[in-house]
């Protein structure tokens, strides 16, 4: 008897593929309001500062495949079948839902690469899923977050305790852990969003398991709107924290994310960096989970549990 086959949505945020790409990601992403110049010019300097282009097309193609491996290889009930959908470039969400349609699939389920709810994150996700499957006849389930899986937690307590274990004595006795995440317009909150209060879970979760005293809540990469955006913004974290406190060295752990790409190879190891210097601290930070086994695995059980659910 042939196993049932089951669509595996796999839906992260995109990148340019290649710098041609960078102006239409950007319309993309602004809701078709072309950006400026200047505002291209900004992104394009960024994006050459890690490399001319950003690592996330294949990490995120790498994360896909690992799952559905982990998936067929954990259970032999069905069979999973990757489909990668993305927000702000091709394949789009939509794409990919049409794709499975094509191929017959009946029952799919869905997971987004970003840990944390918000309204601007999973939500918008989902819901473009949701629609395009309804459409088809698809039956759809979505996971909705993850930011306390225990084993999501794990990950990040181990690659924290590796970087203070490296630390030099006097780094690690005066070390802060900044524990960060997209910032998003502030307004969220007032609509009841969880998304701070799941970052400090994680960030609670993380310090808890790792015996850390010492770790703040930060935010980062914020657009660049009049709105007010949450804060604090890392890099003024960073100062401030400096001259109250004295702290001699700075890991930071950008867990709203989830592979190395702009936000954390240039907000993080560029600007972040940047202000260590400047105050004369050690800059730290540990690895991003990617295709990392423990990752992988985590979210397999979170896909299986949604899928019983
Ligand atoms: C919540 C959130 C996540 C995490 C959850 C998730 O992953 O979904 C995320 C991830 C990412 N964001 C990314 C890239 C960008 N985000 C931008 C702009 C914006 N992001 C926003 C939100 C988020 N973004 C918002 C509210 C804006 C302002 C829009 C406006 O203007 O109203 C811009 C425009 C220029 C700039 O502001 O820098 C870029 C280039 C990349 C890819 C990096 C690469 O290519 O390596 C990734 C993973
Ligand atoms: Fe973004």
């Amino acid at each position: 008897m042939a196993t049932k086959k089951i669509g595996l949505l796999v839906m992260a945020y995109g990148t340019p593929y290649k710098e041609e790409d960078l102006e239409r990601y950007y319309t993309h992403i602004r809701h078709g309001r072309k950006p400026s110049e200047e505002a291209i010019e900004d992104l394009r300097s960024r994006y050459e500062a890690i490399g001319g282009i950003s690592p996330l097309a294949r990490i995120t193609r790498e994360q896909g495949e690992a799952l559905e491996a982990k998936l067929n290889e954990v259970q032999d009930d069905v069979q999973f079948k990757l489909y990668l959908g993305l927000k702000h470039i091709d394949p789009f969400i939509e794409d990919a839902v049409q794709q499975m349609a094509k191929d017959g699939i009946k029952e799919a389920v869905s997971i987004v690469l970003a840990p944390h709810y918000s309204t601007f994150s999973i939500k918008s996700y989902n819901g473009r899923a949701k629609e395009e499957a309804a459409k088809h006849g698809i039956e759809l389930k979505s996971v909705v977050d993850w930011y306390n899986e225990p084993g999501f937690i794990d990950y990040w307590v181990e690659q924290v305790n590796k970087v203070y274990g490296s630390m030099p004595e006097e780094d690690r006795d005066n070390a802060c852990l900044v524990v960060s995440a997209h910032s998003l317009p502030e307004k969220i909150i007032q609509d009841g969003d969880p998304y701070p209060d799941q970052l400090k879970e994680t960030a609670d979760l993380i310090a808890k398991g790792a015996g850390i005293k010492d770790y703040e809540i930060g935010w980062q990469s914020e657009g660049n709107t009049p709105e007010p955006w949450l804060g604090p913004d890392v890099q003024d974290l960073t100062r401030d924290l400096f001259e109250q406190k004295g702290y001699q060295a700075f890991v930071y752990a950008p867990v709203g994310f989830v592979s190395d790409h702009l936000e954390v190879l240039y907000d993080n190891d560029v600007e972040c960096k940047d202000v260590c210097d400047d105050i004369q601290a050690s800059y730290y930070r540990p690895e991003m989970p990617n295709t990392h086994p423990k990752f992988i695995s985590t979210l397999s059980k979170v896909v299986l549990d949604t899928l019983k659910g």
